[in-house]
């Protein structure tokens, strides 16, 4: 079986996409990191709108269906996921930013490497480098950890993993949730999701102090690839979602919440119910910011098509498989959807 790094080792990048800014050592915004935010402030406060399920309610498949269909994203309390275990993984996220530049360069992502220290895949797309930095894990994040802290891998280790098993369990409840809201047989819905087989990444995402942060933008609009995406965000602002028919929404941290989003594959498998939401993160608060993003798909060597309880609708999309997905997303970013539209 093929695995997400390799899908990601087919689609090399340059070295200047990888290494992200010595944040500590510029005291203006360089050029080459201003955008243009004049839409940044135009926030609807429409914000209070963004669904909640307790995931202990009775009702909390129909009410993430609902929520999947009519903003492809909600925020989810009673997760289960120990409010103690975010925080580890949220301090030893600020350990891994806080090390001076030249230490985390050892871990640097490799240019055809799925993992370590790097800025956004997105980047490329953009003549504008983004005001972030980001870490990715697949696993046991060992090898880069000994890069780190050559004294003392084992912490962060240890709490990266405990994270994404446990990340892992939520994402396949929600998957079953919200899968089951489409009335897909539970033959089918074992197949989307088995325990086995799920391609996962979790991404460490810092946000650093910026000189100038009504002129930067923390990372540029794009949708995930996955089938979803379940967020963990520090208590600063920044993340915005855009609602069609309503323009962008900030969606505000609170306490013990996570959120949840619809990716591109889910958006395939609900034959366009769900929308895959476009998402940003502005530059809102000038103190760093730090999010946790799991991305959880099935194993790259599967074949995604619309689900067949949608045959009675024309199926939107032609099939295909993860790595395949993940190939045309790398050179096409929000092309990739339109492009495999039948
Ligand atoms: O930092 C955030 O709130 C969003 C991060 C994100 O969109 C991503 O990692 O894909
Ligand atoms: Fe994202």
């Amino acid at each position: 079986m093929s695995t997400l790094s390799e899908a990601y080792s087919d689609h090399p990048l340059h070295l200047h996409h990888i290494i992200p800014l010595d944040f500590d050592s510029v005291r203006t915004l360089p050029d080459s990191h201003v955008w243009d935010t004049s839409d940044h402030a135009l926030e609807s406060d429409d914000r209070s709108s963004i669904p909640t399920v307790d995931l202990t309610d009775p009702d909390a498949g129909k009410l993430i269906g609902h929520a999947c269909e009519t903003w492809g994203v909600f925020q989810v309390t009673n997760h289960d996921i120990p409010l103690d275990l975010l925080g580890e993984v949220e301090s030893e996220a600020r350990r891994l930013f806080s090390l001076p530049a030249g230490q985390k360069l050892k871990a640097l992502r490799s240019p055809g490497g799925a993992t370590g220290y790097g800025i956004a895949r997105i980047s490329p797309f953009f003549n504008k480098y983004m005001w972030h930095e980001g870490f990715t894990i697949m696993g046991s994040p060992m090898d880069h950890a000994e890069e780190l802290w050559p004294n003392d891998p084992q912490r962060f280790c240890d709490v990266m993993e405990d994270y994404q098993k446990k990340m892992k369990e939520l994402a396949m409840t929600l998957m079953h949730l919200i899968l089951k809201s489409l009335d897909i047989s539970e033959e089918e819905i074992n197949e989307v999701v088995s325990s086995g087989g799920a391609s996962t990444a979790l991404q460490l995402n810092s946000y650093p102090f910026c000189p100038d942060p009504n002129r930067a933008i923390g990372l540029a609009p794009h949708t995930d690839t996955s089938l979803l995406t379940i967020l963990h965000q520090s208590t600063k602002n920044g993340l915005q979602i855009f609602k069609e028919g309503v323009g962008w929404v900030l969606v505000s941290p609170t306490y013990g919440s996570l959120v949840v989003n619809v990716g591109d594959l889910l958006h395939i498998l609900s034959n366009a119910q769900f929308p895959s939401v476009l998402h940003r993160v502005v530059m809102k608060e000038n103190q760093q910011r730090l999010s946790l993003a799991y991305f959880y798909s099935p194993p790259t060597d599967f074949y995604l098509s619309p689900l067949p309880s949608n045959s009675t609708q024309i199926p939107l999309y032609r099939s295909v498989s993860v790595r395949d997905y993940i190939g045309i997303k790398a050179k096409n970013l929000e092309k990739a959807l339109s492009l495999i539209r039948i």
